[in-house]
């Protein structure tokens, strides 16, 4: 397994964006992106596509950010900071994806360029609460997907794509060639939602070989976030210049981690928790 080494004090850290939503619940979207980020040492980087009503219960209310603003947003930092990986998370409607794969590709960003770019392609939340509109489907398939380094959709976002309903190996391994074939370098199918299962398996595939990833099943119904989680710690392993493989296999056991220190939060679901990394014997302030 690989490790990310964090930097030392007063060293630039190896920085990465998030393109994605505001959960003023602080499980998911932004917030659950840059806990991941600044507990792998990695400094995270912004653009904000939705600021959500959300809590453990549900999703209330979206306000999308103007489209010019998202790319000026990832144009500002990509020019100054400089990235070395980016990830995209609720994107909410057709304009934005189209002004984020505009932008992306002019920076660089997934496609042919140099920086990696994971896409997890966000339609809904965990409540069933939509965070993508309907008629933005085709921009996700026509657009974003041939933008990405890696996607990475649960169940649910492989039926509304594809619509290939997985149920088991086999449709799990046709879903993740047809994901390929839509025209993303890899594709993480993930298996989080196979609830018949005892364990979480999640498939890698590049059109060429594919990756198994499994881990057993942690028994908790605090999982908000882990999709995001997931994809922001596979972010900060190719920022550090590991190969997809070795990215996904660290966001898996990242995740898995974040899953067993899950926490009860408000009436609902609680989030898969980083905070696991502040424990240990070097944690005093002395
Ligand atoms: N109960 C669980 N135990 C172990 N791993 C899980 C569990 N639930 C989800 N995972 C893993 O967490 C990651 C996020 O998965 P998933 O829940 O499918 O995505 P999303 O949060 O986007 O719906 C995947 O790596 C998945 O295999
Ligand atoms: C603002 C925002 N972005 C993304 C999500 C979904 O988070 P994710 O980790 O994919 O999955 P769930 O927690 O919904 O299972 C969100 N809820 N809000």
């Amino acid at each position: 397994m690989i490790t990310l080494e964090p930097p030392a004090d007063g060293q630039t850290p190896v920085r990465a964006l998030t393109i994605a939503g505001s959960d003023s619940g602080g499980g998911a979207g932004i917030q659950a992106d840059m806990r991941t980020m600044a507990l792998s040492g990695v400094h995270g980087c912004v653009a904000i596509t939705a600021v959500t009503v959300q809590n453990s219960v549900g999703v209330t209310g979206i306000h999308e950010i103007p489209p010019e603003t998202v790319a000026a947003q990832v144009r500002s930092v990509v020019t100054d900071i400089g990235v070395s990986a980016a990830k995209t998370g609720m994107l909410a409607s057709a304009p934005i994806i189209d002004a984020v794969v505009a932008v992306c590709a002019e920076l660089g960003i997934g496609g042919g360029g140099d920086i990696p770019l994971v896409v997890d392609p966000v339609c809904a939340s965990m409540h069933g609460d939509p965070l993508l509109a309907l008629d933005a489907l085709d921009s996700v398939r026509q657009q974003l997907i041939p933008q990405a380094t890696l996607v990475t959709p649960n169940l649910d976002e492989v039926r509304l794509i594809t619509g290939i309903d997985v149920v088991d190996d086999g449709t799990q391994h046709k879903a993740a060639a047809a994901l390929v074939e839509l025209g993303a370098r890899w594709a993480l199918v993930k298996g989080g939602h196979l609830r018949s299962s005892d364990e979480s398996p999640d498939l890698l595939y590049d059109g060429d070989r594919f990756h198994e990833f499994r881990t057993v099943r942690v028994p908790t119904g605090h999982d908000h976030g882990g999709g995001d989680t997931l994809a922001s710690a596979i972010t900060c392993a190719l920022a550090h210049g590991f190969s997809m493989p070795e990215a996904v296999e660290y966001g898996k056991a990242w995740v898995h981690r974040c899953l067993q220190a899950a926490y009860p939060l408000g009436h609902g679901h609680g989030p898969v928790s980083p905070l696991w990394r502040l424990s240990g014997p070097d944690r005093a302030l002395d």
